[in-house]
């Protein structure tokens, strides 16, 4: 059995399938490339298999337990980067990095950021203000952020959205890294990315017609998020 898989994942959004059937696993070091047209479900799934939306049916698991049994334990356990930077700006680059480290509970948080700084080659914006960053730069310090601290699972959506050629070059080495020693990699993207033979996983594959998942299920109520209300009021 796979440290982390899903399995028959249905995803609904407002009131539209957006993927059925859907199943993955993958294993320590492995990495899955998520493609699909716009629209297909790739920020869906990254976000079922981050915890912050519920399948309409199916589970995914870690180490065979439901993630959703220890939310808690399973946000410790990954990384995830949306589409929003979430880069405070008022504070510098350091300073984010560093509320960063402590929401998770980061020991050694200057070493760390340190680190995180070269390796994304951003330590000379280490006193800049978010504000003040473009695109690119608040792409690479979000980036920066989920070098802070141990993480056995990197989700990823997009992550090369606004890097220049070298950056994304430097995120597949990053990517290397984490895979060499146990990660697990699952992204999205719509470029190439030098990421060492990864599964691919097509979500085009999986759509399927309402009409035809509702013969084999109750009507749809609700959106995966206000399936459970704690998050529901959120
Ligand atoms: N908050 C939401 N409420 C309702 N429907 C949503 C919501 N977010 C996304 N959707 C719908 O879910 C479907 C899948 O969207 P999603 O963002 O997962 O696709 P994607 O493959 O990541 O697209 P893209 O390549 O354009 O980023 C789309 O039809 C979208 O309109």
């Amino acid at each position: 059995m796979a440290v982390f898989s899903g399995s028959d994942l249905t995803c609904l959004r407002g009131e539209r399938l957006v993927f059925g059937k859907l199943s993955f696993a993958a294993n320590p070091g492995d990495a899955i490339m998520l493609r699909g047209r716009n629209g297909a479900g790739k920020s869906s799934l990254l976000r079922l298999m981050a915890g912050l939306l519920i399948p309409r049916s199916g589970q995914i698991t870690w180490n065979n337990e439901p993630i959703h049994s220890d939310r808690i334990a399973h946000h410790a356990r990954l990384q995830y980067l949306g589409h929003q930077d979430a880069i405070k700006p008022v504070l510098s680059v350091r300073d984010n990095l560093h509320l960063w480290g402590q929401l998770r509970g980061v020991d050694d948080i200057d070493r760390e950021i340190d680190t995180a700084l070269h390796a994304l080659d951003i330590h000379h914006l280490s006193r800049t203000a978010g504000r003040y960053l473009s695109s690119g730069q608040k792409r690479r310090t979000a980036l920066a952020r989920i070098l802070i601290g141990h993480a056995d699972l990197w989700l990823l959506d997009e992550p090369t959205v606004g890097l220049d050629r070298e950056s994304s070059n430097e995120l597949a080495h990053l990517i290397a890294d984490f895979r060499a020693k146990g990660g697990i990699v699952i992204y999205s993207t719509h470029i190439d990315l030098a990421v060492k033979e990864p599964v691919l996983l097509d979500i085009d594959e999986f759509a399927i017609p309402m009409i035809e998942w509702l013969k084999d299920h109750d009507a749809p109520a609700d959106d995966g998020m206000r399936s459970d209300p704690k998050r529901a009021a959120q």
